[in-house]
């Protein structure tokens, strides 16, 4: 089964259409990404895929769930990062996760030991004590990982996670999800405008004016001289961002 199915999606903004026909499937244990320039349509169909938008054309399934009309179950089995962090500056990292599983009606035993074993997972364990202000902007996006996961979702989804790190906090970023991929058989999907977060063996899902314009192993997709920026420019007509 896929990890996630998207079913010929289509959004408009009353007049203005921003997804059309969009239709791919990722498959379980694999890092995929999905690739655009601004105004591609990421955030639609991130703010679909959340049920933040209610669909308008096509579905969407999560571990084969549909969102029209499993929405709970499709939903419990999704973990997401979003662009924006949530997080209470001025709580401990452990009290930002334990908030958010009581949110979700976690039995407190239950939730602590999902938090140390997430924290764990994530390389922080040392810091549940730590203030979330004290901490630097890669590690608080892990903090964000591990609330994403502590409900056990099958996919994890990051929009724009990296946004606003340093280069050097990004790669450290993209590398630890990629971890999570190879060493825990997580399915992610992970949205950037950025082609370096992309790797060739990465599934690639390029997305560009509403419409899907290519999708494969981006080793296969930037062939034949192993050029991913100069495949991005001809699909896109987009210059690369830097
Ligand atoms: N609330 C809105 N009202 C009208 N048009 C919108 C709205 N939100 C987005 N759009 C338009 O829909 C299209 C897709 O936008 P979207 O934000 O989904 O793209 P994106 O790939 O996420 O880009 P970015 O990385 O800049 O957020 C764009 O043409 C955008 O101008």
């Amino acid at each position: 089964m896929s990890a996630l199915e998207v079913e010929n999606l289509g959004f408009a903004y009353g007049a203005r259409e921003a997804l059309q026909g969009v239709g791919f499937r990722t498959a379980p244990g694999r890092f995929t990404a999905l690739l655009g320039p601004n105004g591609a349509g990421k955030s639609t169909l991130i703010a679909q895929l959340t049920r933040l938008y209610e669909l308008q054309r096509g579905d969407i399934r999560v571990a084969g769930f549909s969102l029209r009309e499993r929405p709970r179950e499709a939903l419990r089995r999704l973990g997401v990062v979003f662009q924006q962090s949530t997080l209470d500056l001025d709580l401990t990292v452990e009290q930002n996760l334990r908030y958010h599983a009581a949110l979700h009606g976690m039995p407190r035993v239950v939730a602590n030991e999902r938090i140390a074993q997430e924290l764990q997972r994530q390389h922080l364990a040392e810091r549940g004590r730590s203030k979330v202000r004290e901490l630097n902007g890669g590690h608080r996006r892990r903090v964000e990982i591990a609330r994403a996961l502590l409900h056990k979702p099958s996919l994890l989804l990051l929009d724009e996670a990296s946004a606003g790190l340093d280069p050097a906090s990004r790669r450290a970023l993209n590398e630890h999800v990629r971890a999570l991929c190879r060493t825990e058989g997580m399915s992610v999907l992970w949205t950037t405008h950025l082609l370096d977060e992309v790797q060739a063996d990465d599934d690639l899902l390029i997305l560009d004016r509403g419409r899907l314009v290519a999708q494969g192993r981006a080793g296969e997709l930037s062939a034949p001289d192993g050029d991913l920026e100069r495949t991005f420019t001809r699909l896109t007509d987009n210059p690369v961002a830097a």
